[in-house]
């Protein structure tokens, strides 16, 4: 069965990285993860990668102003480089051809983003892994998902989360929350509905870059989404 989408952005939350650890990664996750990946790489889809650093830094949880918030994001962002080379070395373990690059240069580590490269990479069907979120502070790696996705020309985000879909309200906070199969981008807004931030699901809209999000903790639901089986919430 050919699939539904050719090239993805895949967003892995970092914070789901942990398993049922307190902190840092979960090697048995990260494994069940790259072999998820391997097997939408198996059937030619063209796979660009952002994962999230919440498993160990994000720049806002400084509270008492003992480090200041850029300096926070910018080890925010360096923590998203971790998880991207784990996830890299998990890969190529199973015989995944990888290429990292981040948008803060570290030579010995990883390329330096280049949109060209990166795109030329894909082309060759080697996984590029997107690290360090857009280089910047006060951005996600939900808006450098959406950033990379447009640039990389992909026909979808697919954001991989411990949630099986969007809801009313947090799930995970309030059990009355519905999900919905289909929504807007305006309703996300409109909604302010946090399982993604809102410049993330502007620059989404503005590029009609549709976004899945779905439960990457299922086994098989990245492949099931790739094929266009209805998982998750289709927001478009
Ligand atoms: N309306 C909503 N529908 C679904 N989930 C929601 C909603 N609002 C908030 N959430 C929460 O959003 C979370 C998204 O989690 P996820 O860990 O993927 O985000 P993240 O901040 O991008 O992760 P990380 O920074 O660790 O990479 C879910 O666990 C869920 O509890
Ligand atoms: O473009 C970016 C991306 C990330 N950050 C900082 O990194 C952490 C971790 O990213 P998450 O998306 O929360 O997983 C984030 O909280 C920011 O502090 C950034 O500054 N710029």
């Amino acid at each position: 069965m050919a699939t539904k989408y050719k090239r993805i952005l895949l967003k892995l939350s970092g914070e789901s990285l942990m398993g049922d650890r307190e902190f840092g990664i979960d090697h048995q996750r990260l494994a069940r993860y790259a072999n998820e990946i391997k097997q939408v790489i198996d059937e030619g889809v063209s796979v660009g990668i952002v994962i999230g650093g919440g498993n160990i830094f994000r720049g806002i949880q400084q509270v008492d102003g003992a480090i200041d918030r850029v300096q926070g994001d910018y080890m925010g962002m360096l923590a998203t480089m971790i998880n991207s080379m784990a996830l890299q070395s998990s890969l190529e373990s199973i015989g995944v051809i990888t290429r990292l690059q981040s948008a803060i240069k570290m030579e010995q580590i990883a390329e330096p983003f280049i949109k060209r490269r990166a795109v030329r990479h894909l082309e060759k069907n080697r996984v590029v892994i997107f690290g360090a979120g857009t280089g910047n502070p006060y951005f996600t790696t939900d808006t450098a998902a959406s950033l990379r996705a447009i640039e990389i020309n992909a026909d979808v985000i697919l954001k991989g989360t411990r949630v099986d879909g969007i809801y009313t309200a947090d799930p995970e906070k309030d059990p009355n929350a519905k999900k919905y199969e289909n929504i807007t981008y305006q309703q996300c807004i409109d909604e302010d509905l946090n399982i993604m931030d809102m410049t993330a699901f502007t620059l989404c809209k503005e590029n009609e870059l549709p976004i899945v999000v779905f439960d990457m903790d299922s086994g098989g639901n990245l492949l099931k989404v790739v094929k266009g089986e209805k998982v998750g919430t289709l927001v478009s």
